[in-house]
């Protein structure tokens, strides 16, 4: 096992979705955090049980958990065996199964975007279909920890990949008053294919990718920026020919007047304390967060005129690591447990 030095009241934890990129990501980060314990990993129902190491072979005699098929007859019989459920699945299954996880007194920790939207009448338009929960998504609360100071409730909704890039750059200077109030932030992010989960697609094969922009004004992504800004965006993904990191670039106009001073001390009583995000004095690069749980934020000002750039891991700290960040806090555990080693898809 990856992690040996295990505490004695541990919190016992299962992945769904252990067999795709994100879900992989917790497995491992699961299994070498030294306050948890991982007693079940799953994938769907229509894939024969099979050990993680053949799914993923660097992590032969590191991590040899059987990953399971999934059925949700399962949850009735985890009852006081499981502690907490993470999931990394498509948004419409984290959807269904959380209800039944919750009903067995299980925490839920979603990576999807089931639960990252306040208003059930986005989903049908962002999502492509009708929320079939609406009252959790009072219930759930969004983890962005660095901004999130509420004591966290049985159901964590995780941030999305580029929400957390951009979220993160932008929200200190909105908070600080020092953007200007007719200013619509331009977001422009590129993303590396493991975005795409690991599923084989057209679209993200090797000899089909090359650098493109996406989902004009319609990404999903949008209007979870939009809610945690409190502000509409432009925002526009992009696809790039490497396999992790999301690097985002955000332009917005201050306030007449702001000074270089007031930006950089908003950054740092932002972040002055937080673990996972690094003001950096060099322009970010993906190849430096990739495979750290880390978010690297760089600005330049010319007058009234800022452009942000800010670097994730999407798998890491755009997902599964920020994932764990959030379950140690509910838990009571040291915020980073089990976010520094060395974990990679290259
Ligand atoms: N990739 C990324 O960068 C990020 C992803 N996320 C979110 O995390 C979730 C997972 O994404 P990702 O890891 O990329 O996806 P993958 O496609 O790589 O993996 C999805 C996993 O879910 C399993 N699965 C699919 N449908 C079901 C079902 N009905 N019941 C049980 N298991 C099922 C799959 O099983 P099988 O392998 O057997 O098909 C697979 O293990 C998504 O909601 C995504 O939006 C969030 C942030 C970033
Ligand atoms: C490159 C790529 O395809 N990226 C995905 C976003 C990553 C993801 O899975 O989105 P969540 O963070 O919402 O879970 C997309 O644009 O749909």
């Amino acid at each position: 096992m990856l992690s040996t030095d295990k505490s004695s009241s541990l919190v016992r934890s299962i992945v769904l979705g252990a067999a795709g990129y994100s879900g992989a990501e917790l497995a491992v980060i699961l299994a070498r955090n030294p306050y948890f314990e991982l007693v079940g990993a799953y994938a769907s129902a229509g894939r024969a049980a099979e050990p993680f190491s053949s799914l993923y072979p660097r992590y032969k005699q590191q991590l040899d958990i059987m990953v399971q098929p999934w059925t949700d007859e399962l949850a009735a019989g985890l009852n006081g065996k499981v502690d907490v459920a993470f999931l990394a699945l498509p948004h419409e299954a984290s959807e269904a199964v959380t209800p039944l996880l919750l009903a067995q007194g299980i925490d839920v920790v979603d990576l999807s975007g089931a639960f990252r939207l306040k208003q059930p009448q986005l989903y049908p338009q962002y999502y492509g279909y009708e929320h079939q929960h609406p009252e959790l998504l009072a219930e759930a609360v969004y983890s962005l920890m660095e901004w999130q100071s509420t004591p966290l409730p049985r159901l964590i909704s995780v941030p999305g990949c580029y929400p957390t890039a951009c979220t993160l750059a932008l929200l200190p200077l909105l908070k600080a008053g020092l953007v200007a109030d007719n200013c619509i932030p331009v977001i422009n992010a590129t993303s590396g294919v493991s975005g795409a989960g690991r599923k084989a697609a057209l679209s993200t094969s090797f000899c089909e990718v090359g650098l493109n922009a996406y989902g004009f004004f319609k990404h999903r992504h949008r209007p979870e920026i939009e809610q945690n800004l409190a502000r509409k965006v432009v925002f526009t993904p992009h696809l790039g020919n490497f396999k992790r990191g999301i690097l985002a670039t955000s332009v917005v106009t201050l306030k007449a007047g702001v000074s270089a001073e007031q930006v950089k001390q908003a950054f740092n009583s932002a972040y002055n304390g937080k673990p996972l995000v690094r003001l950096v004095s060099h322009s970010p690069n993906v190849a430096d967060v990739a495979g750290t749980p880390y978010c690297d934020i760089h600005w330049q000002q010319d007058g009234e005129q800022l452009v942000v750039v800010s670097a994730i891991d999407n798998l890491l700290k755009g997902a599964a690591a920020q994932a764990m960040q959030a379950a140690n806090v509910r838990f009571g555990k040291p915020e980073t447990a089990g976010l520094f080693a060395g974990v990679s898809h290259e």
